[in-house]
């Protein structure tokens, strides 16, 4: 795959309390590990950890110091990522499959951009006070996953352009978006779900059983 893998893994796991979710084990391997295991042929890996942390040794990776925000992690990685193309993966969503690569891959050579989605299983509402509000009809929105496929120039001009203007943004698509550019939706998976409260380590166990079998 002539792809430069770029893994923002330079969170400190605030909502978790675990420390940063690069070095968290489980079934056995570190988030960092059980994410580059969706990548087997990236020509090229990046890693933003931390500042200050240790380098995991043993990993086919380079790693450099992340910023104090993921979209500066990602800047970070960009600027290094060598190759046209460029996978931008989420360290805490550990399970992602192949064939969610490849699907975002296909779109984002095809495109320029691409980005996983998920309908929304349950009601959405938004709350007056402490009270039930009015209900989002949710038919209309998507949950929106990692990893997002780009070509890289554009996800460069696209952090450039959001520096310029003071744009802070939680994924990379909702940047290229602002520059203008059109970003393809592909199906996600549930299973690539985000690390993100203490409660989904247990269903990441769970899953790591199953992935381990
Ligand atoms: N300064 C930062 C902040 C986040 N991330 C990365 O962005 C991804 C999504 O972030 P999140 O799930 O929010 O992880 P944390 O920032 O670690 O969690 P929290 O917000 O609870 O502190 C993670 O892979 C995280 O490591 C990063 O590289 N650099
Ligand atoms: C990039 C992301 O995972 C897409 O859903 C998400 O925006 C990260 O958000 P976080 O608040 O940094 O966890």
């Amino acid at each position: 795959m002539e792809v430069s893998l770029l893994i923002p893994a330079a969170g400190n796991g605030e909502r978790l309390g675990l420390g940063p979710k690069a070095f968290l084990r489980v079934g056995g391997r570190t988030l960092l590990e059980w994410a580059l295991r969706a990548f087997p042929g990236a020509a090229e890996v990046l890693v933003a950890l931390p500042p200050g942390a240790e380098a995991p040794r043993g990993l086919r990776a380079v790693f450099l110091e992340g910023g104090k925000t993921r979209q500066e992690s990602v800047a970070r990685l960009l600027e290094a990522a060598s190759l046209p193309l460029v996978l931008v993966h989420d360290v805490a969503r550990p399970f992602a499959s192949t064939l969610l690569v490849e699907r975002v891959l296909r779109a984002a050579q095809a495109t320029g951009a691409a980005a996983p989605v998920l309908p929304l299983p349950d009601t959405l509402v938004r709350p007056e006070g402490e009270a039930y509000g009015e209900v989002v009809p949710r038919e209309a929105l998507r949950l929106v996953q990692t990893p997002q496929g780009f070509f890289t120039a554009l996800l460069r001009e696209a952090h450039a352009y959001a520096k310029r203007r003071g744009l802070t943004a939680t994924d990379d698509a909702q940047l290229v978006r602002a520059l203008g550019y059109p970003v393809a939706l592909v199906a996600g998976e549930r299973t690539a779900f985000k690390i993100t409260y203490p409660e989904d380590l247990l269903l990441a166990e769970a899953l790591a059983r199953v992935w381990n079998a």
